[in-house]
Order: structure tokens, then sequence, then C-alpha cells
């Protein structure tokens, strides 16, 4: 039979392997459901594309090497125990189903395969898969894979759409859908289920939040903290669409330059500015001072401070707690000062989702070998804390550049000359707004005078119950117009 190209011997109790004559042109053949125990040399076989050999009694995998057209090879439900013996053939797809292997070995020259079933085998770890670039479909059902690190050795398979992991003990660990889904975002398919949109989102949401969504996260938590507690109106900082209390706010990696900046604008302006000190959880350096520097604080404190929604963001940075209050803004604001603070971007992200407006300065160094130099010599820091900040300097480059206005001012740090940096920051540059240039109280303009007046009113009426105002829960007598009010403890509005 020269021209037979498809021979199906299967269901039968043959127990030779390709024991005659082969025809030339065959391309496919079925010995599935027979009984032979042994594969022979099938260099004869040029032509053979499909190859499908299921419960048989094979113990191992050999006479391949030579079928230059094999494409197709399925031995699912033999007694294989490990993979060998494919040498160079060009396989697209494997099936190895049901056999008794307990390692993926020797398939790294297999660089055409698509799809590998080894469903229902003891594998436990998913290395050796890590080359074959073609790969789009892994069928891993019913193995022993324990950790959801394995999934890593999958990460650079750039054409992986489809993974089944399905009874593994895998499975059983916590988030374990969508940290695999994260650590392999290009699947479309994984345990037989379709990967959403909304699945994806919620991983990389997870495991790795862009700053927006981490910054979100961080507003929302001191919102409803602060919701939870009896209501006491800061009313020096109120939101106000006329004139925004105003405040600024020095941006920049770490140990750029911004604090020793923030206490000279706070001492050389001081009919202007006062210093917002931070809470932190670090413990002091060398020559710090407690509550001038930062107020130091212990992790319970802090923890306890954010409950009772005392902080408008918080920021976890090299391992410590950072925390802007609400008392150190209006504390400023009760003395007519505006409120200069330092932080990280993160920071910024967070406080512009409040009703605050401030004035944003980065800080950013242009020459990233001073800038590490400038941190070794100060001698705090560890090697890896320096590699941290200096590697976040292209964050704040990437921000400043793909959001132009994110930023109100910029200085190029190194620029020892101070006086640039204090022209950008002084008082009528820095608290510019950009709905009204506005002042801090020293001098209150008729403008002000009248929106402070405006807010008074409406408090008064939210007070009364006249007209339950969008901020009327945070609203307190205000007592004096020109001092703005000191925030009597006693009096406080608590939540309806
Ligand atoms: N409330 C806050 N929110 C976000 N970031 C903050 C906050 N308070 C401080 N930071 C920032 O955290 C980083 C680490 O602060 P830390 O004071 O420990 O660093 P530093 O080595 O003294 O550097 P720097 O001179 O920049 O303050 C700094 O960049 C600082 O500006």
């Amino acid at each position: 039979m020269p021209y037979l190209i498809t021979l199906d011997a299967s269901h039968n109790e043959i127990t030779d392997f390709f024991g005659f004559e082969p025809p030339k042109n065959l391309k496919e053949v079925n010995f599935s459901h027979n009984r032979m125990s042994a594969m022979k040399d099938l260099s004869a076989y040029p032509s053979l594309r499909r190859l499908h050999l299921d419960h048989n009694d094979f113990h191992e995998i050999r006479g391949l090497e030579n079928c230059v057209s094999l494409t197709y090879l399925s031995l699912a439900h033999n007694r294989i125990s490990s993979i060998e013996g494919l040498g160079d053939v060009p396989l697209k797809e494997i099936s190895l189903r049901g056999n008794q292997i307990q390692r993926i070995e020797n398939v790294r020259q297999l660089r055409t395969l698509q799809s590998f079933d080894l469903a229902f085998n003891k594998i436990r770890s998913l290395s050796g898969l890590e080359n074959l670039d073609l790969l789009g479909t892994i069928d891993l059902e019913g193995n022993q894979v324990t950790e959801i690190k394995e999934v890593s050795h999958l990460h650079d398979l750039p054409l992986l759409r489809t993974l089944n992991l399905q009874q593994n003990p895998v499975q059983d660990e916590p988030d374990y859908r969508l940290a695999v889904i994260f650590l392999l975002q290009r699947l479309t398919s994984l345990d037989q289920r379709e990967v959403t949109v909304e699945e994806k989102v919620s991983a990389v949401n997870k495991y790795d939040p862009p700053v927006e969504v981490t910054a979100a996260r961080d507003h929302m938590t001191h919102l409803v903290y602060q919701l939870t507690q009896p209501q006491v109106l800061f009313d020096s900082t109120l939101p106000s669409l006329d004139t925004p209390y105003p405040m600024l706010v020095l941006t920049g990696p770490q140990a750029c330059g911004k604090r020793e900046l923030a206490h000279k604008l706070c001492r050389d302006f001081c009919d202007f500015f006062a210093y917002g000190a931070c809470h932190t959880t670090r413990s002091p350096y060398f020559g710090e001072v407690d509550r001038c520097d930062y107020h130091f604080v212990s992790e319970e404190d802090f923890q306890h401070m954010t409950r009772s929604g005392k902080f408008i963001e918080t920021l976890r940075y090299g391992g410590h707690l950072y925390g802007l209050s609400r008392e150190a803004i209006e504390g400023a604001a009760r003395d007519g000062l505006a409120c200069c603070v330092h932080m990280e971007l993160e920071g910024v992200y967070s406080l512009k989702n409040t009703y605050l407006e401030p004035r944003y300065v980065l800080l950013v160094p242009t020459d990233s070998e001073a800038y590490a130099r400038r941190m070794r010599q100060r001698g705090l820091y560890s090697p890896s804390q320096i590699d941290a900040a200096v590697g976040r300097v292209d964050f704040y480059v990437h921000v400043h550049r793909e959001r132009p206005g994110f930023f109100d001012n910029t200085i190029p740090c190194g620029e020892r000359t101070s006086q640039n940096a204090r022209q950008r920051c002084c008082p009528s540059a820095a608290l510019a707004s950009s709905k009204q240039a506005c002042r801090v109280g020293v001098c209150i303009s008729l403008q002000e005078t009248a929106s402070i007046q405006r807010r008074q009113q409406r408090a008064q009426e939210a007070l009364t119950g006249r007209s339950p105002g969008v901020f009327s829960q945070l609203f307190l007598r205000c007592r004096s117009l020109h001092a703005p009010a000191q925030v009597d403890p006693s009096v406080s509005i608590s939540r309806s």
C-alpha cells in the first residue's frame, strides 16, 4: 500500500511496535489502546507527522530522534517515568498525560513546541519549561505543584495563554488565582476558566498597585477613620472655592535636600510659613529634634493615631511609617501661616485626593552620582537604601515628564544656590493658586474676608440645621474673623 497515508490500528491487541515494512508516505499512525511495551527506532518513517500511542504499556520514549516530520506525539496513559529520547524532533504538540513523570527535563531543544499536556503525573516543579518560547498551552492538572513561586518558571514564555493547574495542592494557597494571574499576565485561560480583565486589574492592584491606587487607598483609609470619629471643625483649612488654604509641599527623593529647604524657608519667611512636622516610626538620627524634625513615635502609637483619624496621609518608606497629621497643618493655619511640609511622591498623590490644594515643588537631583555621593557622605544610609533612593529619581522624572502641571515648580538639586530655590519657593511664587492668588492670613484681603464670612455663614446654617451643606459635618463655629479661630476641642459636632 504505497499510497497509505493514515493508519488507524487502535483498540486491538497488537504487541509489536511497527512490526511491518512502512509505506513511504505514511503520515499518521494510531496505535492507541493496544498492548505494546517497547518503542523501536522509527528512522525509516521520515514522513510520519502524527503518532498516537495512548493506553499502551510503554516505559520509555525512544526511537524518535530521526522523525524529522513528527509534529504530534501522544503517549498518554502509559508507564513513562521520565521525559527523554525526543532529540530535535520538531514537535508542536505532545501529550504525556497519565504517566509517572516527576520532573520536566530534556525538553529544552523542543523549540517548536506549542502545546504540552502533562496532566496527571507526579510533577512538583515547573522548572525546565523556561525556554520553550512558542509554548501557548500547558496542562498540568492533577500533579503535585505546591508553591505559587513555581509559576515564575513560566514568566518569560511570551506566547503562553492557557494554563491548567487544577487538582494541584497549590490551588489551596491563599489568593492562588490572583497571584498566578499577576505572575502570568498574558494568560487568557487559567484552570479552564477565562481570565477576565477585572481579574487582571485586581491582580495588579493587589501585588503591584500603581501609585494612584495606593494613594486612593491611603486617602480612603484616612477619610473613613476620620469619619468614624466625632467631627471637629478645622476651620482654618476649610475647603473654599475662593481662597484655598495656602500650603507648600516639597517633594523629591530621600535626602535630596527638601527637609533642609523646608526648614530654611520657615526660618527666612517666618511670617508666611510654618514647618509641618510629620510623625514617623523611625528613630531620630543624631541631631534630630523631636517635634521639630518629626514627631518620633512608636509603631503602636502611629497605628493608634491612624485609627483615630488623625492623619491626612501616610506612607511606609524604607520599613518605617511616615504620616502628616491634620493637626500639623491646622497648627500652622491657626497661626495664620502656610504649612510647609516635605514628602515622597506617594504622599503627594495621596494629598492630591484631599480637599487641600497645596503648591507642589519638586526637588530632583540632576546628577545621580553626586546625589549618591552626598547620601554616602551623610553616613546614615546603607548601600541598599542609597540604591533605592537613587533608583527613585527616575520615578520622579517620569511623573514630571508625563504629567505636565503635576508639580507647580521644579528645583534641580545640587543647585547649591539656595537663592534660586528660595525664589521658587518664596511665598508669592510658591503659594500662587491656579484659581486665584491667595495670601496667608497675615494680611487678609477683602475678598478673603468675604470668603471667610461666607464659610462661617454656611457653618452657622449647617449648625442650626437650616442647610446641611456638603461640608456641614466638618464645620465648627468660628468666633473671630481676623484671627483664624482656635479650635476649641470641647465644642465638637458629632455626626448624626
Ligand atoms: N508624611 C509623609 N509622607 C510621605 N513621605 C514622607 C512623609 N514624611 C516624610 N516623608 C519622606 O520620607 C522619606 C524618608 O524620610 P527621612 O526623614 O527618614 O529621610 P531623610 O534621610 O532624613 O531624608 P530627607 O532629608 O529627605 O528627609 C523622605 O523623603 C521624606 O521626605
